[in-house]
């Protein structure tokens, strides 16, 4: 062999063999992944990832198992990271925000369906996610909350009053119809029919067009399976998509025309979307090069499906609290005849601040079960390196609300119903406030907090200042057993149950009556 081709050899060799140990020492010096399930050789652990039922506890018992509140699962590739403490769940989502603040890409639903006007689902590596963000965020604050909504608040209260006398039977109903109206109202200026709304109905057969999404699960793992033509064999998907997209455009254009058409008619109620579009000033998208009117849709359109059923259910939550603990049912009403002097008024958001047992009964209602357990998905949008672990960017992060209220370290005999913990007492601080969790985290955090609390908290007192909350009684006068869930496949509210609702006197129905 000629001496240049040794030559050319060797350094071939010696540059490969320094590569090979640059690569072990770089995996070597990589720091690890959190803790992890067990894993199988090929599936990883994507038969351990729990995907129905209560899987909020499922995921806090796995955590309690590896004796970790942190858990990375490997999807064949794909990370989750579920986070179970509010230490961990606060390190990494409201301190580090800027590396955990994206959504995961979600093909079937923003890329196939065209869902990516929903806030909720943007990610947040673009301008149109800052510009719908901080336009919402301001609209929604607490001083043009109270500024804008507390009327509406109180005429949605009233009505859910009046028809819970009528026909307290149908309660669930109503509450739901409360929170339907109270965002159509706000958003729109629209009043929703309560029997067969054309805005309701349609925003929930695209809502049900999103759950069904969700049964494609091989485009979610294969997303380049989406460039297959709809003929294909078992592209199912892509027909089921085009369909979906155009209920989807709908629903983003129809409420803002009729909008537009009422205020051309001089008919409109004035609601965010006709401020928006009247105040030039109140929408500042230049710097984004983006239009003012798509972003006014974007974030109109993003309401109702993020706040009607939230409030609901846990409204839900609170009735069937009230039911299985007469006695903080009895506190909380023995402080609203101190306020509103003996029953003689109903009580308003003046009061507020005068009624520190249902402040905490409120508190209680959000941690006892959190209406969104899980939250809303983040996505890691950097390497981050915690507790010497790695977070891989693109690293899906689940806080796990429920198993962080549901702490006993932090919250005593959590599955008790104890509004008390929430009142400070001489050498005893109050516990922390569950909306440091329950509201999500960081960057993303629920911008309809300062609305959800306030229809919360006026619901509430005007349903104790106005009812007794009972269980059904049977003939014997004994109550009924009632198997009640909390929280089945993609709904987080307790199943359907029964209760009373008996007016706690006639003065309390003619001031009821009064109102509406
Ligand atoms: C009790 C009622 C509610 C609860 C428990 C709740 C909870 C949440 C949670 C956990 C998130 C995800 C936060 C995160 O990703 O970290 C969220 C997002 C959101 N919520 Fe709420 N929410 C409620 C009511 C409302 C209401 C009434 C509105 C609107 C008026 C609203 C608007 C939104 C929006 C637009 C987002 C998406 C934010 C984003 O992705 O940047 N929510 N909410």
């Amino acid at each position: 062999m000629e001496s240049s081709t040794q030559t050319a050899l060797a350094l071939a060799s010696a540059a490969a063999l320094s590569l090979f140990i640059y690569n072990h020492n770089q995996r070597k010096r990589r720091p690890q992944l959190p803790p992890s399930p067990p894993q199988s050789f090929l599936f990883g652990n994507m038969k351990d990832v729990p995907s129905k039922g209560d899987m909020w506890v499922q995921h806090r018992d796995i955590a309690a198992k590896l004796d970790s509140d942190w858990v990375n699962f490997n999807m064949m590739g794909s990370k989750l990271l579920v986070l179970n403490s509010y230490e961990a769940a606060n390190d990494l989502l409201n301190k580090r925000g800027a590396n955990s603040s994206g959504r995961p890409r979600m093909v079937m639903l923003n890329e196939l369906m065209g869902w990516d006007w929903n806030l909720s689902l943007m990610d947040s590596e673009n301008d149109r996610f800052v510009a719908v963000r901080r336009l919402l965020t301001q609209q929604l604050q607490t001083s043009v909350v109270a500024r804008s909504y507390h009327s509406i608040m109180r005429q949605g209260v009233a009505s859910l009053l009046k028809n819970l006398l009528d026909d307290p039977k149908d309660y669930r109903r109503y509450f739901r119809h409360m929170n339907s109206w109270l965002i159509m109202m706000m958003v729109y200026g629209h009043h929703v029919d309560p029997t067969d709304d054309k805005y309701v109905n349609l925003i929930t057969s695209a809502g049900e067009t999103a759950i069904e999404a969700h049964g494609y699960k091989l485009i979610a793992l294969f997303p380049s399976l989406k460039h297959i033509p709809e003929w294909f064999p078992g592209a199912a998907f892509k027909r089921f998509a085009r369909k979906a997209r155009l209920v989807s455009e709908k629903v983003r254009a129809e409420p803002h025309d009729m909008v537009k058409e009422r205020m051309a008619a001089g008919t409109a109620v004035p609601c965010l979307t006709s401020m928006l579009l009247e105040d030039e000033s109140t929408v500042n998208v230049k710097t984004f090069g983006l239009d003012r009117e798509e972003i006014i849709k974007d974030c109109a359109s993003t309401l109702y499906g993020a706040g009607v059923d939230t409030t609901f259910f846990s409204l839900m939550v609170f009735v069937l609290c009230m039911l299985r603990n007469p006695e903080a049912q009895r506190r909380a009403h023995e402080e609203l005849e101190l306020v509103t002097n003996g029953g003689a008024r109903l009580p308003d958001f003046s009061d507020r601040p005068n009624m520190p047992y249902i402040e905490a009964l409120l508190k209680e209602v959000s941690r006892w079960h959190p209406t969104a357990p899980i939250g809303v998905p983040h996505r890691a949008t950097k390497d981050d390196v915690y507790r010497d672990r790695l977070i891989p960017k693109d690293t899906t992060i689940i806080a796990n609300a429920w198993a962080m209220m549901h702490d006993p370290a932090v919250y005593e005999s959590p599955e008790l119903f104890m509004p008390e913990r929430f009142l400070s007492r001489p050498g005893k601080a109050a516990k922390p406030d569950p909306q440091r969790a329950v509201f999500g985290f960081g960057r993303r955090i629920c911008p309809g907090r300062h609305f959800a609390d306030a229809v919360m908290w006026l619901t509430i007192v005007s349903v104790l200042a106005t009812f007794e909350i009972l269980p059904p009684m049977d003939e014997n006068g004994n109550e009924v057993e009632q198997d009640i869930s909390l929280g089945e496949e993609w709904s987080t509210a307790p199943s359907t149950f029964k209760c009373t609702f008996k007016p706690r006197s006639e003065d309390m129905v003619k001031l009821v009556r009064m109102e509406t």
